[in-house]
C-alpha cells in the first residue's frame, strides 16, 4: 500500500519548469529524505505532494504556517481543528478542556517545551517555533508526514532528538532534509533531486555520504 503516490508530476513558474516530469510513490513504512542544493525542487515537490495526497498526511511546511498572536497551545491544538465541530473549536479558543491540556502537553514535554504552553508564539526563538510546528503535526494524530526542513533551525542534539521523536510517531514520511547525516540516519530512503528530477533514489543502508555530496 503506498501512502504518496504521484505520476508524471511537473511545476513551472513563468513559463521555467522548476519541477518534473518525475514520479514518485513512497509505501506504507517508508521513511523517505529528499536532499538536494538549494533551488533544486523539493520543497515545490512536498507542496504539490500534499495537494495531491495529504488529507490524511500531518504537514510541517517550511514557513511553518504558525498564528503568532496565539499562545503555543493553540497552535498545536489547531493540528486536530478539522477534527472538532466548531463550538467545541470556539470554546477550546477561550478554555481549552483538560483533555487537550494534558495532550497537547505531553507533545510538548517530547518536544522539551512545555514549558512554554501558554507563552504567545510570537516571543518564541526560530527554533522553539519549529517544534511548535512539529508538535502540531504529532497531534494531529496521522500516520504519515510531509516535512520541509523541519529540524533547521535545531541544534545537533535537538535535531537528533526530534528527528528520533518524528520517526517513532509516524509510521511513513516524506521529509527535505539539507542535512545529510540526519537523512541517512533516520530514513530508510534518499531521494536526490537536481534540476527538478529524480538524480537518486537509493535505500539509505546502500548509501554513505560520500555518495550523496554530489548533488550539491
Ligand atoms: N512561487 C514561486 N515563483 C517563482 N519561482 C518559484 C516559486 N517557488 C519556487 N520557485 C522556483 O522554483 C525552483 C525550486 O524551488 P524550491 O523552493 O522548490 O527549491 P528547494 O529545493 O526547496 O530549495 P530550498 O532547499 O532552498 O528550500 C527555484 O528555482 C525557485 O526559485
Amino acid at each position: 500500500m503506498s501512502v504518496i503516490e504521484l505520476s508524471n508530476l511537473s511545476a513551472s513558474f513563468g513559463g521555467r519548469r522548476v519541477l518534473g516530469p518525475l514520479s514518485l510513490t513512497v509505501a506504507d513504512g517508508e521513511r523517505v529524505a529528499l536532499v538536494g542544493r538549494s533551488g533544486a525542487g523539493k520543497s515545490t515537490l512536498l507542496k504539490l505532494a500534499w495537494q495531491q495526497c495529504g488529507s490524511d498526511i500531518a504537514l510541517v511546511p517550511q514557513d511553518l504556517g504558525l498564528v503568532p498572536a496565539l499562545p503555543v497551545f493553540h497552535n498545536v491544538y489547531m493540528g486536530r481543528l478539522n477534527q472538532r465541530s466548531s463550538w467545541y473549536n470556539a470554546l477550546s479558543l477561550v478554555r481549552p478542556f483538560k483533555k487537550d491540556r494534558a495532550e497537547v502537553c505531553e507533545v510538548l514535554q517530547a518536544l522539551a517545551i512545555s514549558d512554554k504552553q501558554w507563552v504567545p508564539l510570537a516571543s518564541l526563538s526560530g527554533g522553539q517555533r519549529q517544534r511548535v510546528a512539529i508538535g502540531r503535526a504529532i497531534y494531529q494524530g496521522a500516520s504519515a508526514l510531509i516535512a520541509d526542513e523541519p529540524v533547521s533551525a535545531l541544534d545537533g542534539p535537538m535535531a537528533n532528538r526530534v528527528m528520533e521523536l518524528l520517526s517513532e510517531r509516524f509510521r511513513s514520511a516524506l521529509i527535505a532534509l539539507h542535512d545529510v547525516d540526519l537523512a541517512l540516519r533516520y530514513c530508510n530512503r534518499i531521494v536526490g533531486i537536481s534540476d527538478g528530477v529524480i538524480a537518486l533514489d537509493e535505500p539509505s543502508n546502500r548509501l554513505s555520504t560520500a555518495d550523496i555530496l554530489p548533488l550539491y
